[in-house]
């Protein structure tokens, strides 16, 4: 049997992962990220398991490779894996949640505080021997609008009380009792989007949520108004973005996240109050490490065990 992994970041700080699939007699080999789709379908013939970052599992992958028992995303988001197609032809596909809620969380806070207090900018004037008087937001007892109130969302909430900030979030599936315990209002788009000083965003990238945020919500924004991506490129309209921070809509954005990626020569870059991260919150050891753990238990216990797994995504 053999496993094959695209995520550079799988095992990246314990070989725990690898030495539990060489324990069951399962050989294992790294594949480059960038794969293209032609030498990952030649690579994986009589490959039984995939531990995948971004690269696109197509009808067309999952046609060509009939050994090919499990693909388990090395993270949350399965929007890069065609599920129905997969589950058509027998094929498990599995996801990590909870592993990297934490990481995610704490960075989507960091992008918030690096905005809010200009710490980018302050940061390079300051290695280049200026010593600016920089003046930020508050961030403290500021309006909070969370799009997408599940794991991470829920996370970034919790850090949010710390700050005595209004919470308000928009969920198509609401989670009452969150919402009780921590005095977060759910309310609709429209309104989040008018009411708060601090935007940030934590749904998947499907149909529904592609270009969520375009022209017509960041309208709607304060002019004083951050916005926070780490969820995924595509939910926010880069192009409306760029317009809305060239004409002062908004007083600046973070994106960890691209349509593109990975992201060079970006249009964006040229604002001086955006802020470019190269799709990096949910890197932490102790996410990682989770991570990968998750991955190798789920293909032990389809390849070898003969045992449903655990987060199998279903359509
Ligand atoms: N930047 C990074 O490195 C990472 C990004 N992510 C992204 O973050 C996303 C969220 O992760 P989790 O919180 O763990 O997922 P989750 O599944 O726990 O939560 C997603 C939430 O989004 C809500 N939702 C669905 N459609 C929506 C819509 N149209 N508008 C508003 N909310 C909507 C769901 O009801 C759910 O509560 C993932 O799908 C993934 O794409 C996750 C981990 C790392
Ligand atoms: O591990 C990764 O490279 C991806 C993290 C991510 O975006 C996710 O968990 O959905």
């Amino acid at each position: 049997m053999k496993v094959v992994s695209t995520s550079p970041s799988f095992a990246k700080y314990s070989n725990e992962p690898i030495e539990f699939l060489r324990s069951h007699q399962i050989e294992f080999e790294y594949l480059p990220a960038d794969i293209t789709e032609a030498e990952f379908i030649e690579k994986m013939q009589g490959v039984n398991a995939a531990i995948v970052a971004f690269n696109t599992i197509s009808e067309k992958v999952l046609d060509s490779l009939p050994d090919l028992k499990i693909v388990c995303k090395h993270g949350v988001g399965v929007d890069n894996i065609d599920v129905k197609a997969a589950q058509d032809r027998g094929v498990v596909v599995t996801n990590v949640p909870n592993a990297n809620k934490h990481a995610v969380a704490d960075f989507a806070f960091a992008l918030m505080l690096s905005l809010a207090r200009k710490i980018p900018e302050a940061n390079d004037k300051t290695k280049k021997g200026e010593w600016p008087r920089i003046f930020g937001s508050d961030v403290y007892g500021k309006t909070l609008g969370i799009v997408g109130l599940g794991m991470i969302g829920r996370e970034v909430a919790k850090r949010a009380k710390g700050f005595d900030m209004k919470i308000v979030a928009y969920d198509p599936y609401p989670n009452d009792a969150f919402a009780a315990e921590y005095g977060i209002e759910y309310v609709q788009l429209e309104e989040l989007l008018t009411i708060s000083d601090f935007i940030t965003l934590h749904m998947p990238l499907t149909p529904q949520t592609r270009n969520l945020i375009a022209e017509k919500e960041f309208a709607l924004m304060k002019e004083e108004a951050f916005i926070v991506n780490a969820s995924r490129g595509g939910i926010v309209s880069e192009a409306a973005l760029y317009e809305a921070l060239k004409n002062g809509k908004i007083a600046g954005a973070a994106l960890d996240v691209f349509e593109e990626e990975p992201a060079t020569d970006h249009p964006l870059f040229e604002h001086s109050n955006f802020i470019a991260l190269p799709h990096i919150a949910g890197y932490t050891s102790g996410a990682i490490n989770t991570l990968g753990m998750v991955c190798v238990q789920n293909i032990v216990d389809v390849l070898v065990n003969n045992k449903e797994p655990n987060h199998v995504i279903k359509l």
